[in-house]
């Protein structure tokens, strides 16, 4: 039996065992359900969300939507007793027919109103879900899967969840429109069974080929769906490259031309064909019956000797028919698009390698005493494109204890930010051990690994609050800013520094600050120094290092300062993926061969 938090809410915890070719999951609020072990996690949720209280929601809809069925076809009936008495010439009762002609409208209507009331509160909880969930899945899953599906996981949140939950909400008119067909169908057999049968050998033969038709459709709109992708990703160029673009627009055009126009017209002219498939199988379907309806006017009512009353009746519930199914069948290309959708998600998914969501929990070492990487080896995977061998890192190590500060030189393009990537975690090695304390760190306490650092990046990102810090030490973040010298510029508030609009150099000292104030015991630094003002520089190596190493956190930092190897306890070069130790000045490569 194994635990992880629900993946509807993320708020509470589920229990799930796994039986044969079946999980079955334990939800507080929903009892036990049961999924096949292949099923992704968007399966699950649509599960989940028909188990959770929804179930509850769809026999509310679904006995809404058969109550306006009903009185939308007391209509119909009331309609064909009045045609039948005018063919036999019988007093037609206005004032019954009144009241029950009244009572099926009323019934339609406020059934109708009510159901679709319903379902607006119904789709905007079914976003949230949806929406959290695939987040959910994108902050469970390891950084490189995240990194090169971007664009994709842009469009999931966004576009693919809106498409699936409004094919979603078409439910409640599926099952209005089919209860509709039904019962009407059931009417015309009562009155003309032959007729029905012909109509529904025609029906099933147009269907037959409609269906043919959206199986090319649907491929379609995946193809279509992957021009969008490619259309996002330029228009994050644009925006990101927005400064240089303003001062050259060229360079903005440029990118619209070669990119941005391709991938609009490729999508337009795919989403065009479709469309078009879809609507020539409509107008097959309009043809159809049309044909059915001369068939039966000219043929089929003498064929099989039936009265003209009972024809004329019939014709009625045809063209009356005709109305649910035709929406039946205009729905099929939103439901067609949200299958595509949902496929979408199941592969970003698949991509993504979700982590066990118990593991994310989290076991935290309790305290830091050495850290040690051995026979780290690591190669970039080849992009189809590429030709060159990609670059590669290993075999190298290194060893950092408690209170340690060790710096990382080397020339441009050596290797040093890759291998920092691995050491905290974001790129997983090909080979190699890490231990920690001495125990080798293994898969399922890779996230625990991971918390050790608090790194400032070369390109890090400065979040405008804390977050992740449950309670921020305000008397230690104000001494931080005045060891930083900015307390002329910055305070604490409650959850967040007073500005984050600073000088660039200045914005690396509090992204440093913020980090320190995690209190993970790992500092991770990429090129903090080269933006700093050669005072401030000074200051850093010889008064802010020794600092940082008093209040207790280990560094492992990228310099090319060699002003200020002195600094660091430990000294590495990397030269083109290897690592070397450097002890008074003489060199020797780490990789700790056992
Ligand atoms: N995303 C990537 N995909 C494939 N190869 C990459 C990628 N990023 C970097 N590389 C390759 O890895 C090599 C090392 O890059 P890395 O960023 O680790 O160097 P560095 O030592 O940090 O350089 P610098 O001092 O300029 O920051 C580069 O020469 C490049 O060819």
């Amino acid at each position: 039996m194994e635990r992880m938090v629900c993946s509807c809410t993320g708020s509470h915890q589920l229990l799930y065992r796994k039986n044969g070719t079946h999980y079955q999951v334990h939800c507080q609020y929903t009892g036990w359900a049961r999924y096949h072990v292949s099923y992704t996690s968007s399966q699950k949720l649509i599960i989940m969300n028909i188990r959770k209280g929804h179930l509850r929601n769809y026999v509310l809809f679904s006995f809404l939507s058969m109550l306006a069925a009903v009185g939308s076809m007391g209509v119909i009936y009331m309609i064909n007793q009045i045609i039948n008495k005018y063919f036999t010439g019988t007093k037609v009762a206005a004032s019954s027919y009144f009241i029950y002609f009244l009572g099926a409208l009323v019934l339609f209507v406020v059934s109708r109103w009510l159901v679709s009331i319903a379902i607006i509160g119904f789709t905007q909880n079914l976003l949230i879900k949806t929406r959290m969930n695939v987040l959910e899945m994108v902050l469970r899953s390891p950084f490189q899967n995240v990194w090169k599906s971007k664009e994709k996981i842009f469009t999931a949140l966004t576009r693919d969840t809106d498409i699936i939950v409004g094919a979603s909400v078409t439910i409640v008119d599926i099952l209005t429109n089919s209860a509709i067909a039904l019962i009407c169908f059931i009417y015309m057999g009562i009155i003309a069974w032959q007729l029905l049968l012909c109509m529904l050998v025609l029906l099933i033969v147009t269907l037959a080929i409609y269906f043919f038709y959206v199986g090319r459709a649907r491929k379609l709109f995946i193809k279509a769906m992957t021009f969008q992708d490619t259309f996002i990703k330029y228009l994050n160029e644009i925006l990101s490259g927005f400064k240089e673009i303003t001062l050259e627009k060229q360079k903005g055009f440029d990118i619209a031309d070669r990119h941005v126009k391709r991938s609009i017209l490729s999508a337009s002219a795919l989403y065009r064909k479709a469309h078009v498939t879809f609507l020539n199988n409509r107008i097959i379907g309009i043809m159809s019956f049309y044909v059915f309806i001369g068939l039966l006017l000219l043929f089929l009512g003498n064929v099989f000797n039936i009265q003209d009353r009972v024809v004329v009746n019939f014709i009625f519930l045809i063209l009356y028919v005709f109305g649910p199914i035709e929406t039946l069948v205009l729905m099929i290309p939103s439901i067609t698009q949200a299958n595509a959708s949902l496929k979408r998600i199941n592969v970003i998914e698949a991509q993504m390698d979700v982590v066990d969501s118990d593991n994310a929990q989290g076991r935290p070492y309790p305290f830091f005493e050495e850290l040690r990487l051995e026979n780290i080896c690591y190669q970039y995977r080849q992009e189809e494109e590429e030709g060159d061998r990609p670059f590669a890192i290993g075999p190298v190590g290194l060893s950092l204890s408690r209170g340690e500060v060790a710096f990382i030189s080397g020339g441009n393009g050596s290797g040093k930010t890759t291998f920092l990537n691995i050491l905290v975690g974001l790129f997983r090695a090909d080979e190699g051990i890490v231990y920690v304390n001495g125990d080798r760190v293994e898969k399922d306490r890779w996230i625990d690994y991971q918390r050790l650092f608090a790194p400032v990046f070369n390109d890090y990102h400065l979040f405008d609050e804390f977050y992740g810090i449950p309670v921020v030490d305000v008397e230690k973040a104000q001494e931080y800013i005045r060891v930083f010298e900015l307390e002329r510029k910055v305070s604490v508030q409650k959850d967040k520094f007073s500005t984050v609009h600073l000088s660039a150099g200045q914005r690396k000292r509090l992204a440093l600050i913020a980090a320190m104030l995690e209190k993970k015991p790992i500092l991770v630094l990429d090129e903090f120094a080269a933006d700093q003002d050669p005072p401030f520089k000074r200051k850093f190596y010889t008064e802010i290092i020794p600092y940082i190493r008093q209040e207790g956190f280990s560094m492992i930092a990228i310099t090319h300062d060699d002003t200020y190897y002195a600094a660091a306890d430990k000294l590495y070069k990397m030269d083109t993926g290897s690592l070397h130790t450097v002890i008074a000045g003489q060199e020797k490569p780490v990789y700790i061969l056992s």
